[in-house]
């Protein structure tokens, strides 16, 4: 598999965010994409998983060297951000069961394992609403790691986490980046610091 973006280029209004931007990422790489606030992390995450469009250049996903359609690109993507809404009326239990629908779990017995990890296992039958904001991100962390789709989109994936929240973030990174694409936006090192030497600076590419 491999994700490669093409000559990318956004501006909104006469504010260019990048320009020209290259990047080929295979199986198994990690790729932080860093920049200050405001410096269009986040606007290039939604390019690539096809909510937005760029001005200028493209996205590729390839797997066994046969291209993918746009359409089928929320097959493979799975996005970890604070812009990704949870179903707040559903319990832990009801949210997994719907998610499964139009996803499967990589594997029945690590998604319970990793429930139990993350301390979400108890609160099964909790309504996410009542959920905190560190247990939302848990739970944002299970559906982007333990349901099918080899790229994972990571937007601030640390956020709202406690110091053991972080260090299980880094376990289950750890045990899904061999076989994922992985990109992580992030000003926090500690957010990808273990997984990737390879660094993008989103604020280099503005002129
Ligand atoms: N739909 C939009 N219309 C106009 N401007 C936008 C739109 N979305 C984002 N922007 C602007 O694009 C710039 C980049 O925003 P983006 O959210 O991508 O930055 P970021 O690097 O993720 O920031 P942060 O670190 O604060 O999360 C900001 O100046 C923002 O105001």
């Amino acid at each position: 598999m491999k994700l490669e973006l093409r000559s990318l280029s956004k501006k909104f209004n006469k504010n260019h965010l990048f320009k020209n931007l290259n990047l080929s990422i295979a199986e198994g790489e990690t790729v932080a994409i860093t920049g200050a606030n405001g410096s269009g992390k986040s606007t290039l995450l939604k390019i690539i998983s096809g909510l937005i469009a760029p001005q200028k250049g493209e996205i590729i996903i390839s797997i066994n060297q046969h291209t993918i359609n746009k359409e089928d690109y929320h097959k493979h993507i799975n996005i970890c951000a604070p812009y990704v809404d949870l179903i707040e009326d559903f319990t832990l239990e009801e949210h997994l069961n719907f998610h499964s629908q139009y996803k499967k779990p990589i594997d029945i017995n690590f998604l319970l394992e990793e429930l139990k990890n993350c301390g979400l296992e108890p609160h099964r039958h909790k309504l996410v609403r009542e959920f905190s904001s560190g247990m939302k991100q848990r739970l944002k962390l299970i559906l982007t790691c333990c349901f099918n789709g080899e790229i994972l989109l990571l937007d601030e994936p640390g956020s709202h986490l406690d110091e053991s929240g972080k260090n299980w973030y880094k376990r289950i990174i750890n045990k899904r980046v061999n076989n994922s694409i992985t990109l992580i936006f992030s000003n926090d090192v500690n957010e990808y610091i273990s997984f990737t030497e390879k660094i993008v600076n989103i604020e280099a590419l503005k002129h």
